[in-house]
């Protein structure tokens, strides 16, 4: 069993972003600058956000936080997003998810410029992705794509199931691992709560992505000898002996799981590290307009 390291391969990526970041610096060009803007207190996104800024000094960007409290107004977050599309600085900027209630978020998202659309959200990025055209990946796909690749895991012919059919994750995951190329030519099932028997198609998968949510969903019983298993789920749990006061536990009962993998991702630090590596290198691309020439 091989752990897929997701914290070393982001600082791996967060150090190539950074030398082209110093390359722009020298050649006198404009360093990226990558802004989030942050609805409310909840404790994920704050860390989540708080985590992207930090990535962003890290690798030398620009970087502002835009923060509201939960009652701010859709006119009021429609007005930055529109400040935020015509700024010189800023070359992109996500908007942290959920957002409350009042707020419709499919209109928040599409109000973003495509092309400053770092997250990869609005349809119309999703829509280039789905047909091939040059797109801003949503960065939690993109980061297993690049875990996949840098441990040279095949996957051509492979059967991967994904488990989850949300926007951000199990949809676009599904959609990628079934396009032509590397990382790719998989055949996909695309999992979900409507699915009768999910341990009758995990056990026929040469690669599990679960993005779910359930701590310990997929179980020991539901994995093939051999499988690559892919763990996407960050809930936080109460956990009174730590000074947090919670821990995170993944979709995976990783105890049990891990002796039957190939290769299998921890949590914490596996596809959440490379998610922020992503997004900061849809961030540089931004900058360079490598997307929308
Ligand atoms: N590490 C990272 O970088 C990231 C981690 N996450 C984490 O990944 C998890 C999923 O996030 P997200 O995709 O946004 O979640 P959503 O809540 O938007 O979607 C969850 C999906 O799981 C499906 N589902 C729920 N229960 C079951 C079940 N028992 N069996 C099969 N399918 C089920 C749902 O089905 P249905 O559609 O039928 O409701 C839905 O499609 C969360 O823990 C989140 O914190 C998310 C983004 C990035
Ligand atoms: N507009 C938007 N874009 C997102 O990309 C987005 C979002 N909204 N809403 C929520 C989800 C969740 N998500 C994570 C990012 C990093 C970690 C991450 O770094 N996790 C660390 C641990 C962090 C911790 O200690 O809590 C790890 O797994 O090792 C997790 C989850 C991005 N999301
Ligand atoms: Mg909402």
């Amino acid at each position: 069993m091989i752990l897929l390291d997701g914290k070393r391969t982001s600082e791996a990526i967060q150090q190539e972003i950074a030398a082209e970041v110093d390359a722009i610096r020298e050649n006198g060009g404009k360093v990226p600058h990558l802004a989030a803007v942050l609805v409310g207190n909840d404790g994920g996104s704050v860390t989540y956000v708080t985590n992207k800024v930090l990535a962003c000094e890290r690798v030398g960007f620009g970087s502002s936080l835009i923060r509201y409290n939960d009652d701010v107004t859709e006119d009021e977050l429609l007005a930055k997003i529109q400040e935020l599309n015509e700024s010189e600085e800023v070359d992109g900027f996500i908007v942290q998810l959920p957002l409350p209630r009042h707020i419709n978020a499919q209109k928040v998202l599409e109000a973003i410029d495509p092309r400053k659309d770092v997250d990869g959200f609005h349809p119309i990025n999703v829509g280039r992705m789905v047909v091939n055209l040059p797109s801003y990946l949503p960065a939690t796909p993109y980061g297993i794509l690049q875990l996949l690749e840098r441990y040279n895991i095949e996957t051509a012919g492979k059967h991967c199931v994904v488990i989850g059919r949300s926007n951000i994750v199990g949809t676009p995951m599904s959609i990628l691992m079934a396009k032509g190329g590397y990382p790719g030519n998989a055949t996909v099932t695309l999992c979900h709560r409507n699915t009768i028997d999910l341990g009758y198609h995990t056990r026929q998968a040469d690669i599990i992505i679960v993005a779910v949510g359930q701590p310990g969903l997929l179980t020991a019983d539901m994995v093939k000898e051999g499988a690559v298993v892919i763990d996407v789920g960050t809930t936080r749990v109460p956990d009174a002996s730590r000074k947090s006061g919670y821990r995170l536990r993944g979709d995976v009962d990783f105890g049990n799981v891990a002796p039957k993998c190939s290769f299998i991702t921890p949590v914490p630090g596996g596809v959440g590290p490379l998610t922020i590596a992503m997004l900061l290198k849809n961030t540089l691309k931004a900058a360079k307009r490598e997307v929308y020439v």
